[in-house]
């Protein structure tokens, strides 16, 4: 690749994650798939950066890679997508010696910001790894499979690398999501998110894998309906599945954000189930969305419990044997709660369903009936108007409602909140943001009225299990009600704004 291309060279490709023990059964089975036993090479990547990293800061990563007698220095841009494969630009130059050429940069976007830091620029971590690579066709396209193991290292820190790198060379990059399950039928595979380099990152720093809040995309009112929903599903399954570290290393927030990203897909998957006739597929894909959703939700159920409950409701009591046995009692049903997440996240369900919803969605499996083919600013109004009213029926009576109507008040109102964002760039500004501003009011106090309702429960099951406890868990029930009617009452006062709000989109 020339540093000298207009339009920049990219690098889309798909990480996969397997266990040790299918290496053997990967080798043959892409060795039979693509004609030939491999390409097998020795690959030692010296990445370079200024000591207070700021290549890395802005999103970018140089490095010189010595394969054989060869020497190929790389600029990658880091992607800043939200979708499951990384797509990056990126920049090649055979050069001379290990220490970087910046002279090549000149060509490209970054070379005076590179240029700049010359003088700071030094080796931060390394990538050692042997490479098998398969060519291999799959549906009109043209793959480079690659299997990498070895490890990367940032001074005396190593961690373990062990994963399956598809890269498109020729044809559409969706072919890679088929042929990933293509061979998640051989073994098992978990998608990976993390570049070679940003694991280098986390060495060095000691950081842990952060949570990736998902944005939402902006959509484009001539877009088509199932153009809208396609973008927004491929979002919702980028945000998911990167948060996949950050969850599994126990990060409240990761965990938080794939329940978001789950909730979001389902609002999507019923907002196009309601303009088809057979919703077998599509069913499908939620009862597993709700299964998985479950295990993130019983996880966040605890991290509220103990993050921001317990501390809330005994800030001002001291300390106390029985408030701490309670805090230990509840600490450790999240450990258990985690633990069962955790397993969930080691299976190869989450993966096998993320890529055959993108594959449903890229492959115009997706269906196009029932009014999909219009167009996003023709449609939106009856898809709001079916979410507002939806929202409206629960929240009669308001005052009234029992703890599951009021749940269920709440999950018709994410809905439409999640809706009114999506298609917020369709509409003038001013307008979307009064509404929302009310919609969130309204989430805000029912969120409030969930915690309280969900955390008598937790604190119930932990009084049962442990009799001790009952005396702490009365103060708990007193401070918890007491929440709960100050919620109730802001409830009602911010439904009755809400409901005279007018609906923007009419
Ligand atoms: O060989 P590449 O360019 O795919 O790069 P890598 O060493 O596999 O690193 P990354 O994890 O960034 O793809």
């Amino acid at each position: 690749m020339s540093g000298e291309d207009t339009i920049p060279p990219r690098e889309i490709e798909l990480k996969l994650l397997f266990a040790h023990q299918a290496r053997a059964l990967l080798d043959r089975h892409l060795a039979a798939t693509s004609g030939d036993g491999g390409h097998r090479t020795h690959l030692v990547t010296t990445y370079y950066d200024s000591p207070d990293l700021s290549l890395w800061h802005s999103g970018l990563s140089l490095r010189i890679r010595r394969a054989g007698r060869q020497r190929i220095q790389t600029l990658k841009a880091v992607d800043e997508g939200n979708q499951l494969a990384l797509d990056r630009r990126e920049w090649e130059w055979v050069v001379k010696s290990d220490q970087p050429d910046l002279s090549v940069l000149a060509g490209t976007p970054f070379g005076p910001q590179v240029t700049a830091m010359q003088e700071k620029l030094a080796p931060v971590w390394v990538s050692d790894v042997h490479r098998t690579t398969y060519m291999v066709h799959h549906d009109g396209a043209m793959v480079a499979v690659a299997i990498d193991e070895g490890c990367v290292r940032a001074g005396d820190a190593c961690a373990m690398v062990r994963e399956l790198e598809l890269e498109i060379r020729d044809g559409p990059a969706r072919s890679l999501y088929g042929l990933a399950l293509a061979l998640q039928a051989v073994v098992p595979l978990r998608l990976g998110v993390l570049a070679k380099a940003e694991r280098g990152y986390h060495l060095l720093t000691g950081a842990p894998a952060a949570a990736v809040r998902g944005g939402t995309p902006v959509l484009d009112g001539n877009m088509t309906l199932a153009d809208g929903f396609s973008t927004l599903i491929r979002s919702g399954l980028g945000t998911l599945i990167r948060n996949q570290p950050a969850a599994g290393a126990g990060d409240p927030e990761g965990i938080h954000q794939m329940r978001v990203a789950i909730r979001q897909l389902r609002t999507m998957l019923q907002m196009i189930a309601s303009g088809e006739s057979d919703h077998s597929v599509i069913n499908l894909f939620q009862s597993e969305l709700r299964r998985i959703g479950r295990g993130l939700g019983e996880a966040r159920d605890w991290d509220v419990l103990c993050l921001e409950t317990l501390p809330a409701a005994f800030s001002t009591h001291g300390d106390n044997d029985l408030i701490r046995m309670l805090v230990d009692a509840a600490q450790a049903q999240r450990r258990v709660a985690h633990q069962q997440l955790f397993q969930e996240l080691e299976t190869p369900a989450l993966t096998t369903l993320v890529l055959s919803l993108a594959i449903w969605i890229e492959e115009a499996a997706f269906p196009q009936g029932a009014g999909q083919a219009v167009s996003l600013s023709h449609a939106a109004p009856e898809l709001l108007d079916r979410l507002a009213r939806k929202a409206g029926r629960k929240g009669r009576h308001i005052g009234e409602l029992s703890p599951d109507e009021r749940h269920d008040l709440r999950k018709a109102l994410k809905k439409l909140r999640y809706g009114v964002t999506y298609f917020s760039a369709l509409y003038p500004s001013r307008v979307v943001e009064t509404y929302v501003r009310r919609c969130r009011a309204l989430l805000r106090h029912l969120g409030e009225n969930n915690d309280a309702t969900v955390a008598a429960t937790l604190i119930h099951t932990l009084g049962a299990a442990h009799l001790k406890l009952a005396p702490v868990a009365g103060i708990f029930a007193r401070w918890n009600d007491k929440r709960q009617r100050h919620a109730l009452h802001a409830l009602v006062s911010a439904w009755k704004v809400f409901r005279d709000t007018r609906p923007f989109w009419r």
